[in-house]
């Protein structure tokens, strides 16, 4: 059957997050422009770039704390706003006071108190079952009433994937979730978020500069460089010939060991941040980032 132009399309009703001819530009600087986007329910979305190509601005966008310039960024087929339960949130990873008086479980139980229900209006007991449930899920029960500031990186990291989790949303965004983990935490968390995708059909927007933890799960990229960017698989995107374009200077990437590793020459191994960089006594010019 040829398909009715009167319809509505079915791709763009059905997805998480939809963007169209966005811009975001502070002054006279454009972080980018004439970005559509459309993020099926489920899909993985590796946002990539170099420090200040405006990926956490991006997020703060869907999260109803920036404002676009032009054009429209909807959730779930909502315009994002502030406080929307469809949105689930795991900001950069700060260190916690180690004094902070609040527990593991307190703190997933922000989650709850900041969508819809408000503090109080969810009766107790149900409200700590949701808790208890969003702990049990990513495996913290053993640490989550000691205080959150003696806890380890990946036992914080696990709890605050808890608190972006326990309110059931269909979007999450991540800022940099694997920062300073090791790589049995990058694994544990990542695969907490993969297995939230597949379980639920959360969508996930996934701001890192190393593609290479989460280079299974990505279904597409976004790669933002000084005003400029590419969406596509990570095979259409992470490619010399792209990265260069985008860059603007020779850029090369490499397949070693199952990695992705991205160098370039001179200035623009400054510009490329870790995207891919190797690691020491690999042999190739490499740098590390500034994180
Ligand atoms: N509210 C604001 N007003 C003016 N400039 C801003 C504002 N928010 C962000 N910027 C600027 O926009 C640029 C992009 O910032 P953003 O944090 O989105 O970059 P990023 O790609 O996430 O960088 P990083 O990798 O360093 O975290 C930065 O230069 C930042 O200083």
């Amino acid at each position: 059957m040829p398909p009715n132009p009167s319809a509505p399309d079915p791709e763009s009703r059905s997805a998480a997050v939809e963007l169209r001819g966005a811009e975001l530009s502070f002054g006279d600087r454009v972080l980018w422009q004439g970005l559509d986007l459309s993020i099926a329910p489920g899909e993985f979305v590796a946002i990539l770039g170099p420090n200040g190509s405006g990926k956490t601005s991006l997020l703060r966008v869907l999260l109803g704390e920036l404002d676009l310039v032009s054009g429209s960024a909807e959730i779930a087929g909502i315009p994002a706003q502030r406080a929307n339960r469809n949105v689930g949130y795991v900001p950069q990873q700060k260190s916690m006071d180690e004094g902070l008086p609040l527990r593991g479980r307190d703190l997933v139980g922000l989650g709850v108190d900041g969508h819809m229900w408000g503090t109080g209006l969810l009766r107790r007991r149900r409200r700590m079952q949701i808790v208890d449930d969003a702990i049990r899920k990513v495996g913290a029960e053993a640490f989550a009433d000691a205080p959150v500031g003696l806890m380890s990186g990946g036992e914080q990291q696990r709890l605050r994937i808890a608190q972006a989790l326990v309110g059931d949303p269909s979007v999450l965004l991540c800022d940099e979730p694997l920062l300073s983990l090791d790589l049995a935490n990058q694994d544990l968390v990542s695969s907490l978020i993969d297995r939230r995708r597949h379980e639920h059909d959360t969508a996930v927007l996934f701001v890192t500069h190393e593609i290479n933890p989460i280079l299974p799960l990505v279904d597409r990229v976004l790669y933002l460089v000084d005003g400029q960017f590419r969406i596509g698989t990570p095979t259409e995107v992470m490619t010399s010939e792209v990265l260069s374009e985008l860059y603007g200077t020779d850029v090369e990437v490499l397949h070693v060991r199952g990695r992705l590793v991205v160098v370039g020459t001179g200035d623009a191994i400054d510009a490329l941040g870790s995207a891919g960089g190797l690691r020491p006594g690999e042999g190739v010019h490499h740098h590390d980032g500034d994180h």
